[in-house]
């Protein structure tokens, strides 16, 4: 799982055997057009929501799924703890975002194959935060593809083991992909907080971020 590129100071990184941060990798114009996708997924069937965890406590991000939906901690086809209706598919540009995103990280062809059914779309606020976890409800291990766009934030990717050290500090930017496949797809990760008022207004957020993940879940 290396990396066939030049790493250096912007570049794509290698983070640990697995998981590659590529600053970057979104135009401003496919930021724009990523986000202007993620305001009419909105639109419905089913809109964006904090979802509630298992004690009632709810999440301070707000997320809307398109294919499969998430909540805590399953994967069905409906949004039964929003208002049942079935969730949007995933659409065949992103996938093929997802695609050209696996090949630019890991340099090789294993990118064909890859056929994401499920993308998580957050948006954080201010003062959002999400804290170290591991995605896990995926019944298969293909890569998970992360896109951001809008403020700043701190990224924290650690390990398989356990939710503390050791881990790697990112701020993760406007437009950049980070791809976690292989030795580092069931690593714990989170986003700490975020650095409010950072994007460029160009981008299509005007406040906030937003980020995508898709993933493979291997249900059918
Ligand atoms: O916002 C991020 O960068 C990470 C989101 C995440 O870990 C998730 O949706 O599972
Ligand atoms: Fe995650």
């Amino acid at each position: 799982m290396t990396a066939l590129f030049e790493t250096g100071p912007g570049g794509p990184r290698e983070v640990s055997p697995g998981a590659v941060h590529i600053p970057g990798w979104l135009s401003l114009q496919q930021q724009r057009t990523l986000v202007e996708a993620c305001r009419e997924f909105g639109r419905g069937p089913v809109p964006y929501r904090a979802a509630s965890l298992p004690g009632g406590h709810e999440m301070s991000v707000r997320t809307l799924c398109l294919g499969w939906h998430w909540a805590p901690y399953k994967y069905t086809r409906t949004a039964d703890d929003v208002n049942g209706a079935r969730v949007l598919g995933f659409p065949g540009w992103l996938a093929d975002w997802g695609r050209r995103a696996l090949a630019d990280a890991y340099g090789d062809q294993r990118e064909d194959s890859y056929e994401p059914d499920t993308a998580l779309i957050n948006f954080y606020e201010d003062t959002a935060k999400m804290g170290m976890h591991q995605d896990k409800d995926e019944r298969a291990d293909f890569p998970v593809v992360s896109l951001s766009v809008g403020d700043d934030c701190l990224f924290r990717f650690g390990n398989t083991e356990t939710r503390t050290k050791p881990y790697t500090d990112i701020r993760l930017r406007s437009g950049d992909l980070f791809v976690f496949g292989g030795p580092a797809r069931f690593a714990y990760h989170g986003v700490p907080r975020i650095y409010p008022g950072t994007a460029d207004p160009e981008c299509g957020l005007t406040g906030g971020r937003l980020n995508l993940t898709m993933r493979v879940t291997g249900l059918s």
